[in-house]
């Protein structure tokens, strides 16, 4: 279990996260939505580690992060960053395989190997493996990078998965596919801490939802507990009808196309 009691961050004097408290559990999926600029990367960042809270605590498994060795935690999470800076002609398989670096002196290469063609399988890449990664699409890119961290924890099954925007960039079959891979990781025993733009995807795949509005809190529950027109608004700022998806039972937010007037942009 992932536990975060009231945690605060801060840069420069400017409270970014404030006092945010939430409890995450393997087996489900926790989806961090808000607004440009609410802090859900930055939330991300204290929760997997990366960065230190200025006060609060964020614990796995009733230890604290900061008490975690880096190699061991690398072990244990993984993170898909929202950007990612490769520059050198790697091939797809070379970039992939390094997901497995941390795992390098406990297994086999054997073993690395058949996670790497694996994970390169479920996400669409099969016969990518030689290919240079400069060569590929942003999208095909992007895949690449997520065969890369489910890479570092095929073979953990008590590991946890933060993904920054996960399916920007990516293609309406693939943007399902990336969210259904975090399901059946899930299901599997994981736990899969996502931030989404998308409250559509957000209301087929995840399992809870926090909504955070100026770096707090704004609610948290299930799909259906937060997403209603009334917090939507509040937090977004867009007007929006809830339906019922009739396929998947889950909240179908419909929105109205806003409208600008030719003038105001003269
Ligand atoms: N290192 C930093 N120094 C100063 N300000 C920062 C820093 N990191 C983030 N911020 C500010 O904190 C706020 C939250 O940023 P963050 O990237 O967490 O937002 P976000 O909710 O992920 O936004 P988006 O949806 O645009 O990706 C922003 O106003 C950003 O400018």
């Amino acid at each position: 279990m992932l536990e975060v009691k009231e945690i605060c961050y801060e840069v420069n004097g400017r409270k970014i996260i404030k006092n945010v408290s939430l409890f995450a559990k393997r087996g489900q999926m926790l989806a961090i939505v808000g607004a440009n600029g609410a802090g859900k990367s930055t939330l991300l960042s204290l929760l997997n580690a990366e960065n230190k809270p200025s006060s609060g605590v964020v614990t796995l498994d009733g230890r604290s992060m900061s008490d975690f060795d880096p190699l061991e935690l690398a072990q244990k999470r993984a993170t898909l960053a929202q950007s990612h800076h490769v520059n050198l002609a790697f091939s797809v398989e070379e970039i992939v395989m390094m997901g497995r670096y941390p795992h390098e002196k406990q297994q086999a290469r054997e073993q690395d190997q058949r996670i790497v063609s694996e994970t390169l399988r479920i996400c669409g890449l099969k016969d990518f493996g030689e290919r240079s990664y400069l060569q590929l699409s942003g999208g095909e890119q992007q895949r690449v990078h997520l065969a890369r961290v489910l890479a570092q924890i095929w073979d953990q099954p008590e590991a946890v998965l933060f993904l920054d925007e996960p399916v920007a960039g990516l293609d309406m079959r693939y943007q399902q596919q990336t969210l259904a891979i975090a399901k059946a990781l899930c299901k599997k025993g994981m736990m899969v801490i996502a931030v989404l733009h998308d409250l559509n995807l957000v209301a087929d795949y995840a399992d809870r939802v926090l909504m955070l509005k100026d770096g707090r809190r704004w609610k948290y529950g299930t799909p259906i507990e937060v997403l209603n027109t009334l917090d939507i608004y509040h937090v977004f700022d867009v007007e929006t009808e809830i339906k019922i998806n009739p396929k998947t039972l889950s909240p179908l937010v419909l929105t109205k196309p806003i409208k600008i007037n030719h003038s105001e942009l003269n």
